[in-house]
């Protein structure tokens, strides 16, 4: 049932921001308000009444038309926004987990203004574990919130992790402001922090107890399947995901990744083995989507966080060594992850070369993995680094 005369403002109105939770905000009767740092996006939204949300698959094309929403450039008019936020009843965002620190501010100071008995609704719907807590936390970070303050926060705001799925390739530049997008969708909420206050009426979300299953499973099978063929992909110079997956020596690095966090997913969150290899295969056809144009470069960007402790490859290859489980096929991705360097556009790429120049082995792996030597996978992690680095010196 749609709700009128709501009110959301949503960070980041990139690919997914315009593509999938605007979308389902402005379904569900919210006008949208984008925040973002792009001007030259933030004058063609302002300029555009309305745009298309074009979903594309074997079934066909079929098209949304998005209207009601305005944009406000978060670091020329922060005080507008500051008013929107004390206004809105859901705040969301899609700006990548590196960015939830620099959002928290202007966050921070709407939460404040608001009275204390309407608490605003945020969801973060970034590719991570936790992401609305990490937000939350910097929004109460005493840099941002007022110690004396953070006892009635809970009156002016309340927070819910979430999983969110759907994939957006980079849409072509000439497209204006249109999305072309997979037809799937998954946006499952968790709803516990919600409950006594009521949950935000927005079409499409799964509202869950126990989100934590969702998002690893989430997590380790689309982004991981994904990423493996991507970066094996990038290195052996093939343009796109599909083009990847074309090749059956990557699609067998992917299938035995997924394998493999299929049996660490089955083992802990006890899921039912035949459900999950069900989900694995449903994944790797929607990776291999031909009418998708994804490039390996956007789903491969940023390796830095992609390699990091809780992300897609070293989370789940760490807990299944500590468990005796089999790993090649992760560890496969993981060496391709740190070949994936200087790449044009993606400044982590570039970062991750300096790193990988400038420090040993066993420092590289503590630096981007977070891997203690204690932990079972140290040394292969180090193994991996010292290949990677001989090759670079050839
Ligand atoms: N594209 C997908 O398939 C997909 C699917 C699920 C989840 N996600 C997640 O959504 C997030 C965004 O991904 P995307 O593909 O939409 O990226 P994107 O680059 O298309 O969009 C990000 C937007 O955030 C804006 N931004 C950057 N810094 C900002 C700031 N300080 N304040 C406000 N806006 C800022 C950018 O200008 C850009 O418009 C990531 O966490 C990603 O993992 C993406
Ligand atoms: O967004 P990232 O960089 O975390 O990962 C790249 C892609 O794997 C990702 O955007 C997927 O398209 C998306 O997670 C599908 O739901």
């Amino acid at each position: 049932m749609a709700v009128m005369g709501k009110k959301a403002v949503h960070f980041g109105a990139g690919n997914i921001g315009r593509g999938f939770v605007a979308c389902f905000l402005h379904n569900s009767g919210y006008e949208v308000v984008f925040a973002d740092v792009n001007g030259d996006l933030i004058d063609k939204i302002n300029a555009t009444p309305s745009y298309r949300v074009i979903e594309v698959g074997s079934e066909g094309t079929s098209e949304n038309t998005i209207t009601n929403y305005r944009a406000i450039n978060s670091r020329t008019h922060e005080e507008d926004l500051v008013e929107e936020i004390r206004t809105a009843d859901v705040v969301t965002c899609s700006v990548g987990p590196n960015i939830l620190k620099f959002i928290a501010p202007v966050i921070a100071k709407g939460i404040d203004r608001r009275a204390d008995e309407n608490p605003l609704h945020v969801i973060a719907c970034e590719n991570a574990i936790g992401a609305t807590d990490t937000l939350a936390g910097f929004i109460k970070d005493a840099r941002n919130t007022d110690p004396e303050r953070l006892e009635s926060h809970h009156m002016r705001a309340r927070y819910a992790n979430s999983a969110i799925d759907r994939i957006v390739p980079a849409q072509d530049p000439n497209a204006g402001l249109d999305v072309t997008l997979e037809k799937f969708f998954e946006w499952v909420v968790d709803k516990t922090p919600f409950e006594d206050v009521g949950i935000p009426s927005i079409e499409g979300i799964n509202w869950v107890d126990n989100l934590a299953p969702f998002i690893e499973r989430k997590l380790y099978t689309v982004n991981t399947g994904h990423a493996t063929a991507a970066y094996h992909g990038y290195n052996r110079r093939k343009r796109t995901v599909f083009d990847a997956l074309q090749d059956k020596q990557i699609m067998a690095e992917v299938r035995g990744a997924l394998t493999e966090t299929k049996n660490l997913l089955v083992a802990k969150h006890n899921i039912d083995e035949e459900a999950q290899l069900a989900y694995m295969n449903k994944i790797i056809k929607r990776i291999g989507n031909p009418h998708l144009e994804d490039a390996v470069e956007r789903v491969g960007r940023a390796p830095l966080r992609k390699l990091s402790r809780k992300e897609r490859f070293v989370g789940p290859a760490a807990e299944a060594a500590e468990n005796n489980m089999p790993i090649k096929y992760l560890l496969d991705a993981i060496e391709m992850t740190f070949r994936f360097q200087d790449v044009e556009g993606d400044d982590e790429s570039k970062e991750l070369s300096t790193i990988m120049s400038e420090n040993t082995p066993e420092d590289v792996v503590a630096k981007v993995c977070g891997i203690q030597t204690t932990e079972k996978i140290y040394p292969q992690l180090v193994d991996i680094v010292k290949r990677v680095q001989a090759d670079s010196e050839e």
